[in-house]
C-alpha cells in the first residue's frame, strides 16, 4: 500500500511523519501523471500545488476552517485528501468534478470555475465567522497570479484589509503564468518579489559563509543585510501588499513542504488578514510540462487510443478556433486598424498567430474582462477596429461593459466567443450557455452565429465592417461540421432546404404552403438539415433557415413564417430570451398567429460530461428533435383544418 492510499482524510495526512511528505509528493505526481493523462484535465496546475496542498491541510482544519480555490482547477490534490481517489471518471458524467463540488464533499466550497471569486468569498466568510462568534476560525483562499489580475481580487483585498480583526489567509500560489506567462504590472511586480528569494537565497549563502570568517565577518554582514534593504527597495518601490496594510510573508518556496508549513502556522496565528506568498512550478516535477512553451499542461486532453498497427491516423478534424485564427490573421493583414483583445487565453481562442504576427496589435489585459470590453470600446473611439476573444461563458463576466460602454457609445467593437452553447467536461460555470439570451437586450448590438466555417469568415468580415455598434459572433468547442450550402439568401438569411411535402397538397385555410419552418441557429443547422430529412420521409414538409445574424432578425423571417404551419428554432443556448423568444416576438409583433416552438437548454446549471452526451440528453438530437416536430406539426394540421385562418 502507499502512503497516498493510506489516506482517506485530512487527519491521516496530519499524522504523517515529515520525513514521510517527499515520498508522499511524489507518489501523488505519479498518480496525477498517469490518471489525468488519460482522462486529460488540468494536469500542470495541479503539479503545481502538491506541497502547498499538503501543508495547507497539515495547518488549518478542513472544513472548520474553510480552504477555497480560486477557479478551481487546481483542486485535484486537495480532492485527494479528501477522501477521493477515484480520478477513473474525472470530468465525464457521474464521475469527478474537475472543480470543487459541494454535493462532493464537505471540504469543497466554490464551484464556480470563473478566476477571481476567491478572495470575495473569503471576505464574506471570514465576516460570518466574527458576527457569529467563530472569530478563532480562519479562511483561507488559494489564488493564483493570473487569477490575481482579475478586478474581483483588488476589490476583495481593499475590503479584506480593513477587516484586521478576520483571520483571512491569502495564499498566493505565484507560478509566473495564467496559460502563457501573466501580464501586466502586477505580474511585474511579483516578479521582482521573486527576485527576492534569489537575495534571500544569496544572503543566507552569505550569512554562513561571513558567520565562519572571524572578527569581520558579522559587521559586513550587517552592512550585506542593510544593502538588501536598499536594493529590495530599490528594486520594489513600495510593498504593494504592505501599503494595502496587509501582513505579508513571503516570497517562500512552494515546493518545500516544511518552510509553506512554517509561514501557514505564521499566518494562522497572527490572527488578522495575511498574505502568504508562495512560489511555485507549473508542472513541477514532470519535465513534458515544465517544457511545455505554450501553458505547462494547463489544460490537456483526455489520451487517444494509439492507431492499431498500419492504421493511418485520422486526419486532425478542423476546429471552430483554428478558422478563426485564420481569419483574423488574413483580415489583420487587409487592415491595419484591426487589433486583438484577449483574457489571458491567447492560446485557446486562437489569437496567438495574430499576436505572432502584429505584436503592438494584440493585447493580453489578464484575467480581465471587463477591462478589455472597455479598453476595446475606447481602441475604437480611437479610430481602431478591436477584436476581443474570449470564451462565451466569461462574457458575463463584462455584460455591463458591452451594454454601457461598447453599445451606449455606439462604438465598432467585435467580440468572438468560443466554447458557445454546450461546452462539456468543465461543467455547469462553462458551458457558454446564456450569451445568446444576455445580448438579446442590448441595444444596436448585432450578433451572427456561424452554422460552418465558410460562415464563420463571412460573418467575421461582416462583423468588422460594422463600426458604429458592437457585434459578435459566438461558435462552439471543437471541430467545425460539414460545410451547408444555401439553395438561397433572402437578405441576411440563409434558406439551406425547401419543404418537399407533395406537390398535390394545396394551401391550406390558413394559406400555409409548407407544414414547417425550421429555424436552425448556427452549428445546429447540420442536426435540423437532418431533421428536415427525416420528416420528408414522412411526407412532411420542412423550410430548414439558417439567420446568420439572430440580433437583428431579417424581415424575410416573417414572409417565410407566414406561408408554414409552424415554426420551430433550435438553438445550443438556454431556452430563455434566447433566439427563439426572439423570433416568437418577432412573428407577434408582425401579427403573424403561427405556434412557434423552442429548442435548447433548459435554463438550468448543467452538470460536467461529453458535449454530445449532453446534447443527446437535452433532446438536441434529429431523432428527437424529427419525433417531437412530427407530433407537434400533426397536432397543427388536424387543428388548422378544423378552424378558419386567423392571419
Ligand atoms: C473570468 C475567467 N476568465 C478566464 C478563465 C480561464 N482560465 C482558467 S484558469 C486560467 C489561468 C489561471 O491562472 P492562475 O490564477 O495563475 O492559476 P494557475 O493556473 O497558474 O494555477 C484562466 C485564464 C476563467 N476561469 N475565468
Ligand atoms: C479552468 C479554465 O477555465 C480553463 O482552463 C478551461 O478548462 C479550458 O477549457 P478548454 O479545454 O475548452 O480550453
Ligand atoms: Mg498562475
Amino acid at each position: 500500500m502507499t502512503l497516498l492510499d493510506s489516506l482517506r482524510t485530512p487527519e491521516d495526512l496530519k499524522r504523517l511523519p515529515a520525513d514521510k511528505l517527499p515520498q508522499l509528493a511524489a507518489e501523488i505526481r505519479e498518480f496525477l501523471v498517469t490518471e489525468v493523462s488519460r482522462t486529460g484535465g488540468h494536469l500542470g496546475p495541479n503539479l503545481g500545488v502538491v506541497e502547498l496542498t499538503m501543508a495547507l491541510h497539515r495547518v488549518f482544519d478542513s472544513p472548520r476552517d474553510p480552504i477555497l480555490f480560486d477557479t478551481g482547477h487546481q483542486s485535484y490534490v486537495h480532492k485527494l485528501f479528501t477522501g477521493r481517489q477515484d480520478f477513473s471518471g474525472l470530468r465525464t458524467r457521474n464521475g469527478l468534478s474537475g472543480y470543487p463540488s459541494r454535493a462532493e464533499s464537505e471540504h469543497d466550497f466554490i464551484e464556480n470555475s470563473h478566476a477571481s471569486t476567491v478572495l470575495s468569498y473569503a471576505d464574506g466568510l471570514a465576516k460570518a465567522n466574527v458576527i457569529q462568534r467563530r472569530a478563532d476560525r480562519s479562511v483561507v483562499a488559494v489564488i493564483g497570479d493570473g487569477a490575481l489580475t482579475g478586478g474581483m481580487a483588488w476589490e476583495a483585498l481593499n475590503n479584506i484589509a480593513a477587516g484586521s480583526d478576520r483571520r483571512v489567509v491569502i495564499v498566493v500560489n505565484d507560478n509566473g503564468r495564467s496559460y502563457s506567462p501573466t501580464t501586466g504590472g502586477l505580474a511585474d511586480h511579483l516578479a521582482s518579489l521573486r527576485m527576492t528569494q534569489g537575495y534571500e537565497q544569496a544572503l543566507e549563502l552569505a550569512k554562513t559563509a561571513l558567520n565562519r570568517a572571524p572578527v569581520v565577518g558579522q559587521p559586513l554582514y550587517e552592512a550585506l543585510h542593510g544593502l538588501k534593504k536598499g536594493l529590495k527597495d530599490a528594486i520594489q518601490p513600495q510593498m504593494m501588499f504592505e501599503d494595502l496594510g496587509l501582513k505579508y510573508l513571503g516570497p517562500i518556496d512552494g515546493h518545500d513542504e516544511q518552510t509553506v508549513e512554517k509561514a501557514l502556522r505564521r499566518a494562522r496565528d497572527f490572527g488578522g488578514p495575511v498574505i502568504v506568498h508562495c512560489l511555485t512550478q507549473k508542472g513541477k516535477g514532470h519535465a513534458p510540462a515544465e517544457n511545455h512553451e505554450e501553458d505547462q499542461f494547463h489544460a490537456i486532453g483526455a489520451a487517444k487510443p494509439a492507431p492499431s498497427a498500419g492504421e493511418k491516423p485520422a486526419p486532425a478534424p478542423q476546429k471552430w478556433t483554428k478558422v478563426f485564427s485564420e481569419e483574423i490573421v488574413a483580415l489583420g493583414a487587409e487592415r491595419s486598424d484591426i487589433v486583438g483583445i484577449t483574457a489571458a487565453m491567447l492560446h485557446p481562442t486562437g489569437l496567438a498567430p495574430f499576436a505572432e504576427a502584429y505584436p503592438d496589435r494584440c493585447f493580453d489585459v489578464g484575467i480581465a474582462e471587463q477591462h478589455a470590453a472597455t479598453s476595446a470600446t475606447g481602441l475604437a473611439m480611437g479610430g481602431l477596429h478591436p477584436v476581443m476573444a474570449v470564451y462565451a461563458t466569461f462574457l458575463n463576466r463584462c455584460f455591463d461593459q458591452v451594454l454601457m460602454d461598447a453599445a451606449l457609445h455606439r462604438q465598432g467593437v467585435t467580440l468572438c466567443l468560443d466554447r458557445s452553447g454546450v461546452t462539456g467536461p468543465d461543467g455547469a460555470s462553462h458551458h457558454g450557455m446564456w450569451d445568446l439570451s444576455i445580448l438579446q437586450v442590448v441595444p444596436g448590438l448585432r450578433l451572427a452565429v456561424p452554422r460552418d466555417a465558410p460562415r464563420l469568415r463571412e460573418e467575421l468580415r461582416e462583423a468588422v465592417a460594422v463600426e458604429d455598434a458592437p457585434t459578435v459572433l459566438r461558435y462552439p468547442t471543437g471541430a467545425v461540421g460539414p460545410e451547408i450550402e444555401a439553395v438561397e439568401r433572402l437578405g441576411t438569411m440563409d434558406v439551406l432546404r425547401r419543404g418537399a411535402r407533395d406537390e398535390a397538397a394545396e394551401e391550406d385555410s390558413a394559406g400555409a404552403a409548407e407544414d414547417l419552418l425550421l429555424v436552425a441557429v448556427g452549428p445546429m443547422a447540420q442536426t435540423c438539415c437532418e431533421v428536415a430529412d427525416r420528416m420528408a420521409d414522412q411526407g412532411i414538409g420542412v423550410t430548414v433557415v439558417d439567420p446568420r445574424w439572430v440580433k437583428p432578425l431579417d424581415p424575410a423571417l416573417v414572409h417565410e413564417a407566414a406561408r408554414h404551419r409552424v415554426v420551430a428554432v433550435v438553438e445550443d443556448n438556454g431556452r430563455v430570451g434566447a433566439v427563439g423568444d426572439a423570433v416568437a416576438r418577432t412573428l407577434r409583433d408582425a401579427d403573424l398567429d403561427v405556434p412557434v416552438r423552442t429548442f435548447g437548454i433548459e435554463q438550468e446549471f448543467l452538470h460536467h460530461a461529453k458535449r454530445d452526451d449532453i446534447l443527446a440528453e437535452l433532446g438536441l438530437t434529429p431523432q428527437s428533435l424529427a419525433r417531437k416536430l412530427t407530433e407537434t406539426v400533426s397536432r397543427q394540421a388536424e387543428t388548422a383544418d378544423e378552424e378558419p385562418a386567423s392571419k
